[in-house]
């Protein structure tokens, strides 16, 4: 029988210079600089433009990158309007998967995949997700869209549409952080997915909606969703102990914990962990950070299995206001940036990824005679 390495673990498939995921040292490089540096130092329009261009801007260039992103954040109306055909009760990432699915079919340049053409719709995309996303969250309380302030930052201005305010810079700061956290991190399986689909010469919208079909699984971005049902499911922090371990005795996996790369902890966790603690004291929710802890702990203690980002990411959203289920969204509108220097990366250097499979089923039999 072959060596099957099943979900490709341990497999290595191609190179890249984007991101460097090291379980050994627990780092992770974005173009060479550790992401705990980039999270504390730069914005994330700094990082997106770190991931598209190789390098940090200077002035000049983070001015530009700006203004063009600032000019592309409305939300347009024929995607509202597609957004509003739709049940309100539908999940969020499938109004996200559709509505940018929508966008390339609006796109009528959209088979142009040049550097050029391709670096112009990803900043288009990065640019309009927070629009998506916020009316989304908004749409689910009959809250009418608020339109984008182009006078804020990303971060600033995607609260901004979501609240109708901005909230202390503390949040603001925590909200950046958790987009450059979440921005990249190798041949994840959403980004895999969106180099599959590139990799045949599809287009570039194509590429993001179906990796943003492979976030929504709870076994990669819909963990952060999940950890908040988790909490909802306890209740209190003395209720955590007794719940993990009926929990483990049905082999339930425990959302927002284990990784197939790093077998020793998350290197993200403990910027994403700083974030939230100062979210936990901005909102005076001790309560939220015992939870965290004690359910961490005793996961540590009974199978030495660590948080994942997830994990501080959904308690984090949930402090800033957003509901449960528009948690992943939020990690659709910073994982875009990834994805789509992946795409450009795949393309730079293409190869149809088509693997082989061992094939199991019934030897070769006649097809009976039909009357
Ligand atoms: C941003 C992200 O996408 S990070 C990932 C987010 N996903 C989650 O948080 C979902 C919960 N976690 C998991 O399901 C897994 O840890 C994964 C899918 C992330 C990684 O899985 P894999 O690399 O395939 O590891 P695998 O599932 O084989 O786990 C190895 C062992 O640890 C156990 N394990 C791993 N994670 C967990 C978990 N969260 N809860 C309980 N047990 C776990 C497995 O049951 C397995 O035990 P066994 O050897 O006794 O069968
Ligand atoms: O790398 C993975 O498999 C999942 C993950 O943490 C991510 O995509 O951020």
């Amino acid at each position: 029988m072959t060596d099957i390495k099943k979900g490709l673990a341990g497999v290595v498939v191609d190179t890249t210079a984007i991101s460097k995921v090291n379980p050994e040292t627990n780092s992770l490089l974005y173009r060479g600089y550790p992401v705990q540096d980039l999270a504390a130092k730069c914005s994330f329009e700094e990082v997106a433009h770190l991931l598209w261009h190789g390098d940090l801007p200077d002035d000049r260039q983070l001015a530009d990158f700006e203004q063009s992103e600032r000019a592309q954040r409305h939300l347009d109306e024929r995607v509202k309007r597609v957004i509003d055909e739709l049940p309100r009760e539908a999940h969020p990432m499938d109004l996200v998967r559709t509505a940018v699915s929508f966008i390339g079919a609006e796109d009528l340049t959209a088979a142009d995949s040049s550097p050029e053409a391709n670096l112009a719709k990803s900043l288009t995309l990065f640019a309009k997700l927070p629009a998506i996303v916020a009316y989304i969250q908004r749409r689910r309380h009959d809250l009418p869209l608020v339109e984008p302030r182009d006078d804020l930052g990303y971060s600033a201005n995607f609260l901004h549409m979501s609240f109708g305010e901005v909230p202390d810079l503390t949040v603001v700061k925590a909200f950046d952080v958790s987009m450059t956290l979440y921005a990249e991190h190798s041949f994840n399986a959403s980004t895999f997915t969106a180099r599959v689909v590139t990799s045949t010469l599809s287009d570039l919208y194509s590429a993001v909606t179906a990796a943003i079909g492979a976030l929504k699984g709870p076994l990669h971005g819909g963990a952060n969703e999940a950890v908040m049902h988790v909490f909802d499911e306890i209740g209190t922090a003395d209720k955590a102990e007794a719940w993990l371990d009926e929990a483990l005795a049905a082999k339930r996996k425990i959302m927002g914990f284990g990784h197939r790369v790093y077998k020793n902890g998350d290197s993200r966790v403990p910027t994403m962990k700083a974030a939230l603690d100062t979210l936990v004291a901005e909102y005076d929710r001790p309560d939220l950070l015992e939870m965290y802890e004690t359910l961490a702990g005793a996961m540590d203690a009974r199978k030495g299995i660590k948080p994942n980002l997830d994990y501080p990411s959904g308690p984090a959203y949930h402090l800033m206001g957003f509901d449960t289920q528009v948690f992943t969204p939020l990690f659709v509108a910073s994982r875009v940036t990834g994805w789509t220097a992946h795409v450009m990366e795949q393309l730079s250097s293409n190869a149809l990824i088509r693997p082989l499979s061992e094939y199991v089923g019934p030897d070769q039999r006649a097809v009976p005679d039909r009357e």
